[in-house]
């Protein structure tokens, strides 16, 4: 009881310790305030107010929320100009929230956050860009690039010539320890591409540097090191530094401390202040009692019954104080006061400039995937001939069948017989004949060994014959003089295969046996020469097209997919976004760089298919080629679509495959779209490659060329979806940001 009395006095003290302090800051920010506002009259479209200059970052009640959680609640931050600021708390209280808020990369859904000055990504700020260094929790390091590429690589981004680069890289190698250039980063140790992570962000000279957890798996020397160095940049009062650690105590060496603590700043003042504050000889310690004292703050049961009426006021200050203001609070003016200073003007030149994609980090990010392309032989190999594979393998497996076992009942005894010589031209590469007993026969087809039986009757050859040549004849003449077929229908290109092959073998006998008087036993319906198309490789012919176009728009969909998801899940994406690249840079470099895949790909594509497998080609190979490249940007840009939505490899890996299947059947790619039934025919008729498949077919074998609808129509249809893929992955990425 005493205790707890004890601790309530205790609690009451510092309450009212703490309201008259905050009295007294609030007077000073007012004071504070007021200047800035007169100083920000003078000049309203000026970059910085005067109470900004001197905070490199301010952030006031940020709020952000992932889905229902809460991650930064009225969040309020101010890292003085020129120094260090080491921001902790624990694990998932919201750092790395508010430092991608910081930097730009996540939108706030509350507040304001100024950085070196103006908001993030305000237009010509370079914030993201070369004011920033960002290193990331995450490593965020390309594995299969060595610290020379890696550097060079950001470097680039940064702006900076060739000599600098190679300048700073022999300085921050040697600073922090890293093993020779040339090494592979996926070859170092976690310590090691920690710090080439580090070099990283240290590189450009940035005038803020942020750093989520430098000095995770780092040794105590090197942390020292770090801490040293950082200690030493700050001196010049030009860069600042926001660090957050785990390592609590190695923040006493911070200009100013925050802790946080369930999205929110519990403090925010100069370590030994805290210290002193909670008489603690450790921060750790200091911590501890902030947290303790917030939880009471927050805990129902503490607030309650006030024993003796003295809390009145304290609660009153608690329940007056805006949830998220820190116990203890240096510098930062209340926020809406500062939310008039914060009004910024920019010409519409930097503007336009802002939005423009910069060649500069295109041809950074194009050289950085053709270094990992050509450090990764194998998967550079699997993208050129996978395509070329898939089709040859089409051309090869997919056609008439080939040594189909069929059973042969001959009951003919005669010598020489009609029905033997009928057999004779029976296709012998399609067809393989079994001559066996009408028991065996049919015991074998029911046991699934022969796909037909082939029957003879005892008197064929005489019943053919005078059913040939009498006008007039008996059911039972027919019947005996035909040849009796039983097929099993379990798979019809079979069964088509084996009617069509013996109508040829009897329509050759008839040649050869009648020769000029064949044309007395004609069929009554003709079958003149086709229009387009020919009698050979038919069923590949078909395929083919759709095939090509469907491989080249998966390949690309799913390249462009695994490439974004796992990107941004190492935080690679977030790290050059950071550096100064938009998203429109990172889309048009993967474009260019993937339509060079796409270049080799189409090219062997049509060695094959038109070169080795002869398949016939009438029309235009420009359009050819455009059509399939047109499928090959909207397969990528589909993939832009599923990364924006997804993750996670997996879950993109599954809704790839859910899509194919479905896509390739509804496409008309292996069966004619005429076969799918009506409601679903216009859903078929809508999808990015069921008109393009059929421009494809009609360009070449039918050597259409675009004045004709059905192959203009593929192209609409393809830039349609294009353009709507594209739209839809920008609203996706910035509603999901
Ligand atoms: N992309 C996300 N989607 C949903 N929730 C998220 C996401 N990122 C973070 N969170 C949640 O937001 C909260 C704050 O996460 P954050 O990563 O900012 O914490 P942290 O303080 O940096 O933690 P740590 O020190 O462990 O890195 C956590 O509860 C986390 O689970």
């Amino acid at each position: 009881m005493r205790t707890a009395k004890r601790k309530r006095e205790g609690k009451k003290k510092r309450c009212k310790e703490e309201v008259m302090m905050m009295e007294r800051e609030k007077e000073g920010t007012r004071r504070n305030v007021r200047n800035q506002e007169e100083n920000m009259k003078a000049d309203l479209e000026a970059p910085l107010s005067t109470g900004q200059e001197n905070f490199a970052v301010r952030c006031q009640d940020v709020c952000r929320s992932y889905g229902k959680l809460k991650a930064l609640s009225d969040m309020r931050l101010a890292v003085p100009q020129g120094q260090i600021y080491g921001l902790l708390g624990p694990s998932g209280c919201g750092k790395t929230t508010l430092l991608k808020c910081i930097v730009g990369t996540l939108k706030i859904s509350q507040g304001h956050i100024t950085v070196l000055g103006k908001p993030p990504k305000f237009p010509g700020h370079n914030v993201p860009g070369n004011k920033v260094g960002y290193m990331p929790q995450k490593l965020a390091l390309y594995n299969e690039f060595t610290i020379s590429d890696t550097l060079t690589f950001f470097g680039r981004i940064h702006g900076l010539t060739s000599k600098e680069i190679q300048e700073r890289m022999k300085h921050l190698i040697g600073f922090l320890d890293l093993p020779e250039k040339n090494s592979l980063v996926r070859n170092l140790s976690g310590g090691q591409q920690r710090r080439v992570s580090l070099g990283a962000a240290l590189l450009q000279n940035p005038e803020l540097l942020i750093l989520d957890e430098p000095t995770v798996g780092v040794d105590p020397v090197l942390r020292s090191k770090i801490w040293h160095h950082l200690v030493e940049i700050v001196k010049t009062g030009k860069v600042s530094v926001i660090i957050t650690t785990h390592y609590i105590e190695e923040a006493r060496q911070a200009n100013v401390v925050g802790l946080m603590r369930n999205g929110q700043l519990l403090a925010e003042d100069p370590p030994d202040a805290i210290m002193q504050q909670h008489h603690s000889t450790t921060l750790e310690h200091a911590f501890l009692q902030l947290c303790e004292t917030s939880e009471n703050e927050n805990d129902p049961k503490q607030e309650s019954s006030p024993p003796d009426g003295t809390l009145e006021k304290s609660q009153s200050f608690e329940s007056g104080r805006e949830e998220s203001q820190p116990i203890l609070r240096v510098g930062s003016p209340p926020a809406e006061k500062i939310e008039e200073t914060l009004k910024f003007s920019v010409d519409w030149k930097v503007r336009a400039r802002h939005v423009l994609p910069k060649w500069r980090n295109i041809a950074a990010l194009i050289i950085k995937t053709l270094v990992r392309m050509r450090r990764m032989p194998g998967s550079l190999c699997f993208q050129f001939l996978l395509p070329v594979i898939q089709i040859t393998l089409i051309c090869l497996c997919v056609g008439d069948p080939k040594g189909i076992q069929v059973a042969i009942v001959n009951n003919e005894t005669l010598f020489p017989s009609v029905s033997k010589s009928l057999l004779s031209f029976l296709d012998n590469s399609s067809v393989k004949q079994v001559n066996l007993s009408h028991k065996e026969a049919f015991e074998g087809i029911y046991n699934g060994e022969y796909w037909a039986v082939i029957g003879f009757g005892k008197n064929f050859t005489s019943y053919l014959i005078k059913r040939m040549i009498k006008q007039q004849v008996s059911r039972e003449i027919v019947h005996g003089g035909s040849v009796h077929v039983w097929l099993d229908e379990t798979n019809q290109q079979i069964a088509f295969m084996l009617q069509k092959k013996l109508q040829e073998a009897f329509k050759a006998f008839v040649d050869h046996k009648l020769g000029d008087r064949a044309y007395q036993v004609d069929l009554p319906i003709k079958f003149q020469e086709p229009i387009y198309g020919s009698q050979k490789k038919v069923f590949p012919a078909f395929v083919t097209p759709g095939a090509a176009l469907s491989i080249i728009f998966y390949l690309a969909m799913g390249l462009t997919t695994l490439s974004f998801v796992l990107e941004r899940k190492e935080g690679l994406l977030d790290r050059c976004w950071v550096a100064g690249v938009s998203s429109l840079e990172t889309i048009l470099a993967h474009l260019f760089s993937q339509l060079f895949v796409i270049s080799v790909q189409i090219i062997l594509l049509l060695l094959m298919i038109l070169l080795v497998f002869k398949l016939p080609n009438e029309g235009s190979l420009v359009l050819i080629i455009i059509l399939i490249v047109l499928q090959g940007v909207t397969g990528i840009s589909f993939g832009l679509v599923i990364s924006s939505a997804i993750d996670d490899e997996q879950s993109a890996n599954q809704a790839a495959l859910g899509i194919f299947y479905p896509n390739l059947i509804l496409s008309g790619i292996i069966w004619p779209v005429e076969c799918i039934p009506y409601p679903l025919r216009y859903l078929s008729l809508v999808l990015p490659q069921t008109y393009a498949t059929e421009a494809l077919r009609c360009i070449m074998y039918r050597g259409w060329s675009m004045s004709h609808m059905m192959v203009w129509r593929g192209f609409l249809v393809s830039l349609g979806w294009n353009t709507f893929f594209l739209i839809l992955a920008t609203v996706i990425f910035k509603l999901r940001m």
